[in-house]
């Protein structure tokens, strides 16, 4: 079975109008920063993406657009200064950086209150220690949402999450572990991987190599979420996961397109609001 991402970016998409209207209603207008410092065509269809879903949900969502030779000051000067702009709600930093920069480099200049796509070490720290304060990275959260909207059994199962990023593997490791799954972290140096993600009810592929999860990374009947967006020489869009065969044998698999990706994007639109919702709450006292 194919689980459809779009819809159930739909069905949140409706909840968040209704949201985004009640703080309308009080005078609030929730706002997203983007700090932009990459030409990467992954990303800047990201931004237009979550451009575009901020316009039709009535969502204030502003770009800032960096040289990309900007260096870590730069970056790190106009995160913070998003951050500081009584207007914004949530401040992400698109990847990947100029200059092999890495995100864990100028994340800590993101305040963690609106810290939306969990990219300031703080907010891994606090989801490490089951805090539920701060937002774990959109792509890692629309995972766990795909699972719950499924319905699919975490507590007392076997979870295994291919890739230790922290923008993805980690944090959806850890989320999981929350939900009381038996998790299991691989990476580019397991031995036997195969017979690792064959052990999985719950297998979540975050590597970034297109069609590496084949059917015998499968055991039948296993849930499987799809994280990779890796570009095609045709300009096309293909997933971690080799789908056609993996779905002759998993009991539900994330396509690529259509899964987890417009999950994401709505996702982060909902920890936007969620900040502003914090915050007029915090002024009504
Ligand atoms: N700090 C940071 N966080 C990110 O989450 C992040 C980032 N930087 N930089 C760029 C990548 C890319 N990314 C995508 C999200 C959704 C789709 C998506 O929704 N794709 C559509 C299809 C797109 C198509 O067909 O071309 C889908 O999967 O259905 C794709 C790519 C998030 N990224």
């Amino acid at each position: 079975m194919l689980i459809d991402g779009k819809k159930i970016a739909q069905e949140l998409g409706a909840e968040l109008t209704g949201r985004v209207a009640t703080l309308r209603e009080a005078g609030i207008v929730p706002g997203l920063a983007i700090v932009v410092a990459t030409r990467d065509e992954g990303a800047a269809w990201y931004v237009r993406s979550l451009v575009r879903a901020a316009g039709k949900l009535g969502i204030e969502a502003s770009t800032v657009e960096l040289p990309t030779d900007a260096d870590a000051g730069t970056i790190r000067q106009a995160l913070s200064r998003a951050g500081a702009d009584a207007s914004v709600h949530g401040v992400m930093c698109q990847t990947p950086l100029p200059g092999g920069l890495r995100l864990e480099d100028i994340g800590s200049a993101i305040p963690p209150e609106v810290d939306v796509d969990g990219a300031n070490p703080v907010s891994l720290g606090l989801l490490a220690s089951g805090s539920t304060d701060a937002f774990a990275p959109a792509t890692a959260a629309a995972v766990l949402r795909i699972l719950k909207h499924e319905g699919t059994p975490l507590a007392g199962r076997r979870a295994v999450v291919i890739g230790r990023s922290n923008v993805v593997g980690k944090p959806a490791a850890l989320m999981l572990l929350a939900e009381n799954a038996t998790v299991t972290v691989c990476h580019s140096r397991t031995t036997d991987l195969p017979a690792v993600a064959r052990e999985a009810d719950i297998l979540v592929a975050a590597v970034g190599r297109a069609g590496m999860v084949t059917a015998d990374y499968v055991k039948p009947g296993a849930v499987v979420i799809d994280v990779g967006t890796n570009a095609t020489q045709d300009g096309g869009l293909v997933g971690d996961v080799d789908t056609a065969a993996v779905a002759e044998v998993a009991g539900a698999i994330t396509p690529v397109p259509g899964g987890v990706g417009p999950v994401t994007t709505m996702l982060l639109m909902s920890h936007v609001v969620t900040v502003a919702e914090r915050r007029s709450m915090r002024s009504v006292g």
